[in-house]
């Protein structure tokens, strides 16, 4: 069983509006999916629906083997949600602050429990300071310390560093890591690819309120990934000579640089019978290099080519 299940979710706003029109998504308990998608795309009205914030106009949700409109209370507690503004008491204490979103769950007080979770994200020295006194990136923790407080079995966080410095991003992997290795099951939504790359184990890319597709990060960039052989010559060429044409060749920087793609996956990527058949030319090679098409290059057809589509 999956440990979230969505099943042709639709949402229109104000009755006509489409923000998300089907979507089919299933996340296993103590993966991490990350969602992408450019501004607008539908990934807030998702995870606020999958928590039971918003009402869907069609579809089902499962958390835990439990829908979410029938089942509110029992779903509600099973997820934390670390939302995409900062939204706290500014004059409460971080102690009670996380304290009290215990408390909003019925469960019992567990001041055990609430130490663990701060002393986790680096909080614990800072329990007795008030909220307006931490730095943006304390705020932030504090969000995530709240979320955590009635021990969810699901995370979701949206955009959790948008706008934060690069030293706090890492911070936030790690402890989404840390997350992950306790078993919880987390999803995130993203607009940084490299984010995606760093820490999830499935990806799926989301655009005008459509999946367009989940897949394993590393089947991913493996399938979408060509991969580029750059051969720098010793003199330009002006044209390919006949012999090489028709084997996806191209030559580039005034005939300086001859640009062979391939599939990495492939089990021969001609590579060997290429040099060989520069050696018979003539062609002498000054140097070669190799690039791989990152995940941001593939992300950006892949919406590009649907708005094309579109
Ligand atoms: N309460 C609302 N009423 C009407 N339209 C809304 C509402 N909330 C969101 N929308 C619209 O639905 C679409 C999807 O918004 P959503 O916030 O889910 O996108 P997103 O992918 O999270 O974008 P971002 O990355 O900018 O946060 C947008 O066009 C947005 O304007």
């Amino acid at each position: 069983m999956s440990m979230v299940e969505v099943a042709q979710v639709a949402k229109k706003y104000d009755g006509s509006f489409e923000a998300l029109k089907g979507v089919d998504l299933n996340i296993e308990q103590g993966e991490i999916l990350a969602l992408l998608g450019p501004n607008g795309a539908g990934k807030t009205t998702l995870i606020s629906i999958i928590c039971g914030l918003v009402t869907p106009t069609g579809g089902h949700i499962r958390v835990g083997g439990h829908d979410v409109i029938t089942d509110y209370r029992e779903t509600r507690r099973l997820v934390g949600l670390v939302p995409q503004e900062i939204n706290l008491e500014p004059f409460e204490k971080v102690l009670n602050t996380v304290r009290f979103s215990r408390g909003l769950f019925g469960l019992k007080r567990d001041d055990a429990k609430i130490e663990d979770v701060l002393r986790r994200l680096s909080l614990w020295d800072k329990r007795d300071t008030p909220i307006r006194a931490l730095s943006g990136g304390m705020k932030r923790r504090v969000l995530i310390a709240k979320a955590l407080a009635h021990e969810p079995k699901v995370l979701f966080l949206d955009e959790p560093t948008a706008g934060v410095d690069v030293e706090l991003r890492r911070d936030m992997w790690e402890i989404v890591a840390d997350l992950k290795a306790r078993g919880t099951t987390i999803i995130l939504t993203t607009h940084y690819i490299e984010e995606a790359e760093a820490i999830a184990d499935r990806i799926g890319v989301i655009n005008r309120g459509r999946i367009l597709l989940v897949e394993d990060k590393q089947s991913l960039m493996t399938r979408l990934g060509r991969k580029e052989l750059r051969i720098s010559l010793d003199a330009p060429l002006d044209a390919l000579p006949p012999s090489l044409e028709g084997r996806g060749l191209e030559l580039q920087d005034g005939g300086q640089m001859l640009v062979h793609s391939y599939d990495s996956t492939a089990e021969r990527s001609g590579i060997a019978r290429l040099m060989a058949d520069l050696a018979t030319e003539g062609i002498a090679v000054r140097d070669v290099a190799t690039r791989q098409s990152s995940l941001e290059e593939i992300f950006v057809n892949m919406v590009h080519s649907e708005e094309e589509a579109a």
